[in-house]
Parts: C-alpha cells; structure tokens; sequence
C-alpha cells in the first residue's frame, strides 16, 4: 500500500468536506420550504415487461457516481444474485488488524462495519483507525461503516498484580481496593471505581466475569473489601466484577454514559462516525438523550445502537428497541447478569422483537472465540454462528478474534461462510416461505409502506425475480423490504451518504450511493445504467422495483409504486 501520511491526510481532509456537503442535504422527510407536510398517498403497481432503459446516463457519469461497494460488486460478479452474503459482518478492530493493509484485508474479506471499543486504547489511536477506513472507502471502492463503542461506567479491575491471567485458588484471601498504589501487592486488586463497595455488606458474593470465579466478602475495611475465594478460578485483567445478594444483583447505580463517555461522543461526532453503540443501557431514556444529544451536535445522523447486556435492559427491551436505531446483544456482559443457559433463548427474543420492530440487530461476543488462539474454530462455534443467521439476525461480529486474535481474517471468512451456507440452506431447503404478520407483530407507523413492502416481497419471491430495488432517501423502504427477508437482494439506492453507512447494518441490503431526482422514471433508468455498466446485471434479468417518491415543492403526494421490469 503506498499511501504516505501526507496523502492519507489530505484525502482525510477531503473526506470530511466531502461528508460535510452531504450533510447539508439532510431534510426531514416531506419537507418542503422548511414546513412539513401532510402525506397523501398514492399507491400504484405497473407492470412493465421488456421495458428498455432509455435515458440512461453515459458510462462516465455513472462512474462520477462512486457509492458502490467494491467488494459486493465483485461477490455479485463471482457468485450471482443469490450468492450474495445477507448477513452483514461487524469486526472489532484492536491492535491485531489496525494497519491499512490489515484492514483492507478484512474489508476485501467482508467486513460491512469496523468497531472501535472505547474501553481501549487512546483517541488518537482511534481517530488514526477511522482515518484509515475512510481513506481506504475513498481510494479503494470500499464501503464499511464505522461504529464507536462506549465503554459505560462498569466495575472492572485495572491491576492484579500480574500482566496477564492469575489463578484465584479456593479459600485464598484478597483484598479488593479503589486505592492507587506503586507497583504491584500479592492477593491484591484494585478495582476502576471509587465507590465500587458502596453498598456492600458482609456476606455478599463477589463474582467475577460472570463465573469465572466467585469470592465472598468477609470484611469491610472502609471502601475495601476482604474476600475469600470459594469458587476457584481464573482472574484477568480488566476482568468484570459483580456483586450478588440473595442470588440477586446489586446494582451500584452507575450512569450508563460517564464523562469520559460524552468525551469519546464529541470525539466520534467530530470523525464522523456512522454509528455509536451504547454499552450498559437500562432504559429508552438514555438513548432518547444521547439523540437528542447527537442531533444537536451533528448536522448527519449518527445512528445510536443500544447493547443489551443487563437485566434491566430485558426487562424495559420494547422501550428500548423502540427508542434506538438498533440493537447489540452483547453476550459477553449479559452473561454476567443472566444464566448461561438462558443467553440462547434471550438472543432469539431479542432478534424476533427487533425484526418485528424493524431496527436492525447485531449478535456479539465469543462467536469464534477460540480463534483468538487457534486457525480453525470449534463445531460448537460453527453452530452458534448458524444459529444466529438461522435466526435472520441482520449482523454477526467478531470481538477478540479479529481485535486481539492472531487469525483475524480467517475468523472473518469462518463467518462469511457460515453466513453464506445458512443463508442458502434457509432458502433452498426451507423453502423460505415470506414471514407471516404474526411473526412480523404489530403494525408499524408507516403502516402503508409496511404493506406495499410485504407486498412487493411476496411478489419478489413468487414472481422469483432476480433483485429488489428500492428508491429510498431515509432508509425507511429499504429497512420495511429487508424486515421480510426476502429471498432476492435489496438494491437500495440512495443520494445520502449517512443512509448509505447506516444500510450497511441491514440484512440482505447492497446500498448504493446515486443521484435521486424528483423523475422516478430517470432514477431507475439511471440506476440500471449504473448496474448494467458495471457489469452486475445481464439481459434478461428481472428486478422488482419499489419507489417511494417523496412530495416536492409542486406535487404534495408521496407516490409509492411497485413495478417489475425485464432487463434487455
Ligand atoms: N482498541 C484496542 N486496543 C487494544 N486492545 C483492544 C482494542 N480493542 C479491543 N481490544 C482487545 O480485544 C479484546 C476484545 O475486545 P472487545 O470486543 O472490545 O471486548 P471486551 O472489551 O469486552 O473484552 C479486549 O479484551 C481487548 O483485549
Ligand atoms: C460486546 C460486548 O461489550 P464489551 O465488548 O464492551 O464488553 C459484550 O459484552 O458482549
């Protein structure tokens, strides 16, 4: 790769001018004049067989337009329409893949969104990672969106006396302390937060990272604690602590977002990241204020993707998924909080109340785990990652495995082709019928979209047409289309950028970055052009296309079609 530091920096700049212009073509949906409308409907289905593609824009135009994932125009040239990956793919990116040429590996090898956990490693550290993201979009075709993490006021250990694990042997003593010291004191830990024993009584269990070991608390010596091992196991460091009273957890009352949280926002806010993940969420209010927050802070929307990882979260989950943008089960910390055995069952309701509430879900945590070490994953990994996209979940991530492990991309093609193989098991062999409205629960607001999008999709699946496309200019269309999770690709195209990013997250949708005019029939012939030139589509392919025609300062109707259309 020969991109010095300067070029990076100048197309870093780029980028954000770039991203800046965009942003300002953010309006409210059927704005006009600044005043929003009233939404009439018209609702129309053409059927438009051997219809050619006149008008459509000369080949250099079409390469002005430059929103078109690399890596998915070469899997759709390779496999087809059918072969192409519907789950999308998340990687944590730690110091194991953060060079330009590791991540552009794990970019050509699928990954649809990067993550940055703000637990580790510094700004600076972070804001050279994204940089490099953007960079390699801009230069190389990519299209991977960028997610920060929030690390969220949780109770860890920051040192235990050793750099790496230590083993906690049954009836050893510790003493558990928030106070800093020089060097390193046997049997003794010290803990990230200052009230961390705030509450905590003689007799209470102390249990660390969810089980892997278990202390009880035998003296309060002011804020420390003095605990005895009476479940061996192991300790790590940053390892998580919990406090359990009559089998039941003892909140300390933490904010989910701290200071040092709103910093990495504002910091995220000003890299122009497309998504932030919001670690320990226990109500919707949190994530309505971090909005609200974002929306005063950035003229583009930055999409808030709540983690589900507390009890609390499961209890409040409808009121939560409905105030985000989307969901993360974070396996790794709810397992703190809920039995082992019920994360299974907890990740499928999850799942199926995202999918009926239409926002985009995320799988997480140990899916391959033991590739942080070895090159090949285990069988009963194999089947985790199966289950989640047997489930439909719209994204699986990599933690540890591509941030720390030593087979990054080879973790990633594991789930590439787990995905893959599930995907087309669903359809061929499960003869994946379209979801029935119970299964897709309540109406949504936009109740008619909702149901020209069940209805194009049923119709894409028993007219077997080749591709969806789907004119959109807030996403809403192309999420109600990906909702059925239907049998062809979604091809949504889009003339906003952070649309675009946020897309990357949905299931079975390639979104595509291309000017949108007010003449539909001029959007669609442009976009045919567009897939035609680039080799992606052949004559004789057959796209069902969905359009949702947003009022303009003549016409205050929205018009809403389905039209099905014969390439030649
Ligand atoms: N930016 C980073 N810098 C250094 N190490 C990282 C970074 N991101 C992740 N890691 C490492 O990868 C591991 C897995 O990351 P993550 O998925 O964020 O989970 P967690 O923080 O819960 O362990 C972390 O424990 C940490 O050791
Ligand atoms: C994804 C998770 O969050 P974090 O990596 O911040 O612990 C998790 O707990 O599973």
């Amino acid at each position: 790769m020969a991109a010095t530091t300067e070029s990076l920096l100048r197309i870093s700049q780029k980028v954000f001018a770039e991203s800046h212009s965009l942003d300002l073509k953010n309006q409210v949906f059927g704005t006009c004049n600044g005043m929003k409308q009233r939404r009439k409907v018209r609702v129309g289905v053409q059927a438009v067989a051997g219809a050619d593609s006149k008008g459509v824009k000369k080949s250099h135009d079409v390469n002005l337009m430059a929103g078109f994932d690399a890596v998915a125009e070469r899997e759709l040239r390779e496999k087809g329409f059918m072969g192409l990956r519907r789950t999308k793919l998340v990687c944590t990116i730690g110091p194991a893949c953060c060079s330009l040429e590791d991540l552009e590996r794990l970019a050509l090898g699928g990954m649809n969104v990067a993550r940055l956990n703000m637990c580790h490693n510094t700004r600076g550290w972070h804001r050279d990672v994204i940089r490099k993201i953007k960079w390699l979009n801009l230069d190389k075709g990519f299209c991977v969106s960028v997610m920060i993490d929030t690390e969220s006021s949780q109770i860890h250990v920051v040192d235990h006396g050793a750099p790496f694990s230590l083993k906690a042997e049954e009836g050893s003593v510790w003493v558990f302390t928030a106070q800093k010291f020089e060097g390193s004191r046997p049997f003794t830990v010290r803990a990230n937060y200052e009230g961390f024993s705030e509450g905590i009584m003689v007799g209470d269990e102390l249990v660390i990272d969810g089980g892997m070991a278990t202390f009880v608390v035998v003296e309060r010596m002011g804020n420390d604690l003095r605990c005895k091992c009476i479940d061996p196991g192991l300790l790590l460091p940053r390892a998580k602590l919990s406090f359990w009273r009559d089998g039941k957890l003892s909140y300390q009352g933490l904010p989910t977002l701290s200071d040092k949280d709103w910093d990495d926002i504002d910091f995220g806010v000003s890299e122009g990241v497309d998504f932030i993940a919001m670690s320990f969420v226990n109500d919707a209010d949190s994530v309505k204020h971090l909005k609200n927050y974002l929306s005063t802070k950035s003229s583009k929307e930055i999409r808030v993707l709540a983690k589900i990882e507390t009890l609390e979260s499961l209890r409040k989950l409808e009121e939560i998924i409905e105030a985000s943008d989307g969901i993360m089960v974070a396996r790794g910390d709810l397992g703190v909080e809920v039995p082992l055995e019920q994360i299974p069952t907890v990740q499928e309701e999850v799942t199926r109340t995202c999918r009926q509430l239409n926002k985009p879900v995320i799988i997480a945590s140990q899916l391959v785990e033991s590739m942080v070490e070895y090159p090949t994953p285990t069988r009963a990994e194999v089947a985790d990652v199966s289950e989640a996209v047997r489930q439909y979940a719209d994204a699986v991530m990599l933690s540890g495995e591509s941030a720390i492990g030593s087979h990054g991309q080879k973790a990633l093609s594991v789930l590439r082709m787990a995905s893959s193989r599930m995907e087309s098991w669903s359809r061929v062999e499960n003869q994946q019928v379209a979801f029935h409205q119970s299964e897709l629960g309540v109406p949504l607001p936009d109740h008619i979209a909702e149901e020209i999008c069940n209805s194009a999709v049923e119709m894409a699946n028993n007219i077997g047409v080749d591709a969806i496309f789907v004119y959109t200019k807030h996403g809403e269309m192309a999420r109600l289309l990906s909702r059925n999770r239907p049998k062809p690709p979604i091809f949504a195209f889009t003339d906003e950028k952070n649309v675009q990013m946020a897309l990357n997250l949905q299931w079975g949708v390639i979104p595509i970055l291309i000017d949108l005019s007010d003449d539909m029939e001029a959007n669609i012939s442009r976009s045919i052009g567009l897939v035609k030139t680039k080799g992606m589509v052949k004559d004789g392919n057959s796209v069902l296309m969905v359009s949702d025609l947003p009022p303009t300062c003549a016409t205050s109707t929205v018009f809403q079609s389905i039209q099905v259309k014969n390439i030649d």
